[in-house]
């Protein structure tokens, strides 16, 4: 217990009275969407408790407001997502709500000629109408565009930038707790990713940051300031895409090991009973985490401390 206690203080930085606010960390979470609010609150929170200053949580529109109430600790920026539809003349701007893309129900707002609308309804796209329809009795609008016109938006004209203009004053990014996986806002996130790796910033990818890494494993390829935090399902997918093949349940450390090594040494944590490190050098089971930690839905928060404070992965016993 003591070497546990030892190996926590190492990560967290002591109280001092000559540092100033965000010295001793400040964080940034890339993640939460309309289905998702809890994973990057865990993230962005479990920062500050470990001695972090400053969580930044950058989310979708619709998650913003969500995330905000949890915790006042937090700065929340709504700048992941969206679709702005620019119409001909009569259809002056209208807002759809991006996490809704590709179901039925939308939230919507529609600024018109005569009026504007707005309310929860469903909506169609068609390659060059869309149709909003809302209410009971059902009122309906059908605005005939070309499919060009329907674009993804941000809050701010371009999410990566307005994402990017953080990155100086950030020592580490979390991204994809609560992400999602729709393709937009993934690339989205991908442009965020590439804009950190140029500014050499270390990245813990979790969640569906997994998922986008699984799909295109260059992105994290080579990049030492990374880690990847896979729970069981993540690591299954990341390992057949990266090394093409099921993983070997006989050798668990094996897996983790190899798995680095093929992504070039980047380190990998790959999150179950036993939580297992590897940088590419060796692999070893963290038996030091805190087993009284409850095997529910952690993995927002275990992948966090961790990098929180932009210090080393915790060491191997
Ligand atoms: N509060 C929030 O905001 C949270 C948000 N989150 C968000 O949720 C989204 C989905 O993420 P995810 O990790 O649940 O889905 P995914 O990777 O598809 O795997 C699910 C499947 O894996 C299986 N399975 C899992 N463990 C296993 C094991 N040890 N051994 C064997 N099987 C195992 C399990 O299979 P089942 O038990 O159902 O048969 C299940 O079907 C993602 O967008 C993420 O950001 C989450 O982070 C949660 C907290
Ligand atoms: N079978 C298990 N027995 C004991 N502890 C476990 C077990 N599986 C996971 N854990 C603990 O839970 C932590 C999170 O693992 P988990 O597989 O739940 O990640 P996750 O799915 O990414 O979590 P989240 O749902 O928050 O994204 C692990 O780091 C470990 O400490």
């Amino acid at each position: 217990m003591e070497n546990t206690f030892q190996l926590v203080r190492n990560i967290i930085p002591p109280l001092s009275a000559k540092k100033f606010k965000g010295q001793d960390g400040r964080i940034g979470i890339v993640g939460g969407c309309q289905e998702y609010t809890g994973a990057p609150y865990f993230a962005a929170i479990s920062a500050l408790k470990v001695g972090a200053d400053l969580s930044h949580v950058f989310c979708a529109r619709e998650a913003a407001p969500v995330i905000k109430s949890y915790s006042p600790e937090l700065i929340v920026h709504p700048v992941l997502s969206g679709w702005r539809v620019r119409g001909p003349e009569e259809v002056c701007g209208l807002c759809v709500d991006r996490a809704a893309y590709g179901r039925k129900q939308w939230t919507f707002q529609a600024v018109t000629r005569p009026f504007v609308c707005s309310g929860f309804g469903e909506v169609s796209i068609e390659p060059s109408k869309l149709l909003l329809s809302w209410g009971s009795p059902r009122a309906a609008l059908c605005i005939e565009l070309p499919a060009a016109q329907i674009m993804p938006f941000s809050d701010s004209p371009d999410a990566v930038h307005e994402v990017e203009k953080w990155l100086p004053r950030l020592h580490v990014l979390v991204i994809g707790p609560g992400l999602g996986r729709d393709d937009t806002l993934l690339e989205n996130v991908k442009g965020i990713l590439e804009a950190s790796k140029a500014r050499g910033i270390p990245i813990v990818v979790d969640a569906d940051g997994l998922w986008l890494v699984t799909q295109q494993p260059a992105l994290i390829q080579g990049y030492k300031n990374a880690v990847l935090t896979p729970n069981h399902m993540e690591f299954g997918r990341l390992h057949k895409a990266v090394l093409g093949g099921p993983v070997d349940s006989a050798d668990q450390r094996a897996t983790v090991l190899s798995l680095s090594q093929a992504l070039g040494n980047v380190t990998v944590v790959r999150k179950g009973e036993h939580d297992m490190i590897s940088d590419g050098q060796q692999g070893s089971a963290l038996s030091w985490w805190p087993h009284s930690v409850p095997a529910l839905s952690q993995g927002s928060v275990t992948s966090k401390p961790s990098r929180s404070t932009a210090a080393p992965p915790p060491p191997p016993t």
